[in-house]
């Protein structure tokens, strides 16, 4: 066999067109020519019409670029690209040479055009310009002409003349691009990288109020709080007559909003599970080739490769050319979930689509950056949106988080991966270190109360409740009290807020990110696992509960941060140095967006954060009161302008504060 033929180009041109055959037939049409440094190979890439495609046969119109030639020099095969070629070594003129001239027809893949001869290779700026070309090439049929002596003659075919220099002209098929005015003198802004849209889109969407899930009917009636939430076809006659002809009331355009908006997200759902199955089908891909390799084990890769793809035109119904386009997307998506984690590409957006066919910064880092993300980004979707991992249900994936503990337990940084939370506190000097128990209710302390509960409000009742009046019941059937629903006799969801580390120096303190509404029906509700989800891009309301102030129940603590209940017949304190949920993480600050609030639920009293209205993405605060600062020696590091401890460190603490209700 022809050394060339083994030349790595041939290797890899066979197996990038996937023409198993290819090095075979070059071979038997090098077989003519023996062994000897004469023969070229020219590779060209030709553009032809797509008519042509399906025939081997090159149209007269299409365009032919040389990419490069193989040849063999002293026995060893060499590699010429057109540049190097300009004038490839001419060989010298043997009998041979000629010959390889005669036979060149079978060996090229096409035949040299004369506009291969003498096009220039840089990029035509204008539509008419003359040729550099001092002579004009003619073709003759005198295929044995001396035209070969020319310089480049070993590149042309053997039956083009070269004519003495004509001036020629030559149109181009471009327009020459219209200069676009200068706007201004202003320096140019910088524009965000295409990775930093795709990193910003994730993040948006895992911060937005989007519910991703897969919605299955639920059966209706039944009623949460005070709210009848409505059967299916209740829904459906429900729904205002929509007649643009007799106007449009502000309750039909709310009827429409809400109904673009069910739709919208559960496009974005499906978009979501669209992304899932893709990025897995690659997966499940490259496991059939192996499978289909342990099978047949005379195989090659590439023709496993083949029959797994047939196998899936086969199914899908799609030519192989579309599958493959596919591909390249679906490969995308899988780097990106590898990268990032399927949350990562759950919530990537509608942009993901076109980073990926046209894989827009893959090579420029985007895939380290995911990985940096890909912790805090888990965190985020675990906390704000507590349903996503359900879509991974379609691909019957049960995903362990990448992550451990509890969301609250990472602290998210501006700047990185999420902390554990422990870490944050390593520079400070804890007598027993930190070590702190996510709870979702108050632990009594049994050691000090036995069976009493001391939060149980003497001569209330424990039906009725104390501000509306209305009946309060954990059964959501029963209870008709809607005071702090996203709190009590409802369906309970965990709080959309992170803990961050603060700039501030207060350590961590507590963000909102998005909320839920006040009411729950108020102009648009969607259906998932039967729960009803209502969460939208607002702040927290005023009035809204933000969340219960939760930790051990217990008495007799000093000189540590307790929060003060009960009466002065009956006091309890909530000590969170322990157990707790996030809201020990809440800071002070003067002009506080929340406060402390008590709250008989079931006659048993509660200390409720209730907010004064807190914009999505801003801290959580309380005031911590006069009484708290007098004990702690520290200045406030709240920051608005009417702080009342911000330079008081001079000042004498007697022992460590107790917080109490504002
Ligand atoms: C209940 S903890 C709040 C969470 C705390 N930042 C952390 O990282 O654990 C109360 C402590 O936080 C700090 N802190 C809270 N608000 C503050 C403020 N406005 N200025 C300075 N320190 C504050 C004080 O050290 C205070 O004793």
């Amino acid at each position: 066999m022809h050394p060339i033929v083994r030349h790595p180009v041939v290797t890899k041109l066979a197996e990038l067109f996937e023409n198993a055959d290819f090095s075979t037939q070059l071979g038997s049409a090098l077989a003519s020519f023996g062994q000897h440094d004469g023969v070229y190979v020219r590779i060209d890439a030709v553009i032809c019409a797509s008519n042509s495609i399906t025939s081997n046969a090159t149209e007269d119109g299409d365009k032919s670029l040389p990419l490069g030639w193989l040849s063999m020099e002293k026995n060893r095969s060499l590699t010429i690209t057109p540049s190097q070629a300009a004038c490839p070594k001419p060989a010298a003129p043997t009998s041979s040479d000629s010959q390889s001239s005669h036979c060149a027809g079978p060996v090229t893949l096409r035949s040299t055009s004369r506009n291969d001869l003498d096009k220039p290779r840089h990029k035509t700026v204008s539509g008419l310009r003359p040729s550099k070309s001092s002579a004009i090439a003619v073709v003759t049929q005198d295929s044995g002409s001396d035209s070969d002596a020319d310089a480049a003659g070993c590149l042309r075919a053997s039956n083009v003349r070269i004519e003495p220099s004509v001036r020629q002209f030559h149109s181009d098929t471009r327009f020459p691009q219209r200069k676009k005015p200068m706007k201004s003198t202003t320096p140019p802004t910088l524009q965000p990288s295409t990775i930093d849209k795709l990193i910003s889109g994730i993040w948006r969407q895992v911060h937005s109020p989007i519910t991703l899930s897969v919605s299955f009917p639920v059966h209706f009636p039944m009623t949460i709080g005070r709210y009848d939430l409505p059967s299916l076809t209740e829904v459906q006659d429900r729904r205002p007559e929509f007649n643009l002809r007799t106007g449009v009331s502000q309750s039909v355009f709310q009827a429409i909003n809400g109904l673009c908006k069910m739709y919208y997200d559960q496009s974005r759902s499906s978009r979501a599970l669209e992304l899932v199955v893709q990025a897995y089908w690659v997966e499940c891909f490259e496991a059939r080739i192996a499978s289909i390799r342990l099978d047949n084990p005379s195989y090659t890769n590439l023709e496993a490769r083949m029959a797994a793809l047939k196998e899936a035109c086969n199914t899908l119904g799609w030519q192989e050319k579309d599958l493959r386009n596919k591909m390249a997307v679906w490969r995308g998506y899988k780097e990106i979930k590898d990268a990032g984690g399927w949350a990562s590409l759950i919530f990537a957006g509608s942009g993901v689509y076109r980073f990926c066919k046209y894989r827009i910064g893959f090579d420029n880092g985007l895939t380290t950056r995911l990985r940096h993300i890909a912790f805090s980004l888990e965190v985020a979707a675990d906390t704000l949106h507590p349903g996503w991992r359900d879509l991974l249900r379609v691909i019957s994936l049960n995903e362990p988080c990448r992550y451990s503990g509890h969301p609250h337990e990472w602290v998210t940084v501006d700047t990185g991966p999420a902390l554990p939370l422990k870490s944050t506190y390593s520079h400070m000097v804890l007598p027993y270190g930190f070590n702190y128990e996510f709870v979702d209710d108050c632990v009594v302390d049994r050691d000090v109360f036995g069976e009493d509960d001391p939060r149980r409000g003497l001569g209330i009742g424990p039906d009725i409740c104390q501000t509306c009046k209305e009946r309060q019941s954990d059964d959501v059937i029963r209870n008709h009290c809607s005071c702090f629903p996203s709190l009590f006799g409802g369906v309970r969801h965990p709080p959309p807020v992170q803990l961050y580390h603060t700039a501030s120096g207060k350590n961590n303190g507590v963000i909102a990110r998005c909320v839920r509404c006040k009411k729950p029906f108020s102009s648009f509700y969607s259906l998932d696992f039967g729960k009803i989800f209502t969460n939208f891009k607002k702040p927290f309301e005023r009035g809204t509960a933000i969340a219960e102030f939760v930790g051990l129940v217990t008495y007799g603590i000093d000189g540590l941060d307790v929060m003060m209940g009960g009466t002065q017949e009956r006091p309890y304190q909530i000590f969170q140095g322990q157990k707790g949920n996030f809201t020990r993480f809440i800071n002070h600050s003067c002009r506080p967006n929340s406060q402390f609030q008590k709250f008989y639920w079931c006659g048993i009293e509660r200390i409720l954060v209730v907010s004064r209205g807190v914009p999505a993405g801003s801290e959580i605060t309380v005031d911590y009161s006069d009484f708290y600062w007098g004990k702690l020696q520290k200045n406030c590091l709240c920051g608005e302008s009417g702080c009342r401890f911000a330079h008081r460190v001079e000042t004498e603490a007697t022992s460590l504060p107790s917080l109490q209700e504002a």
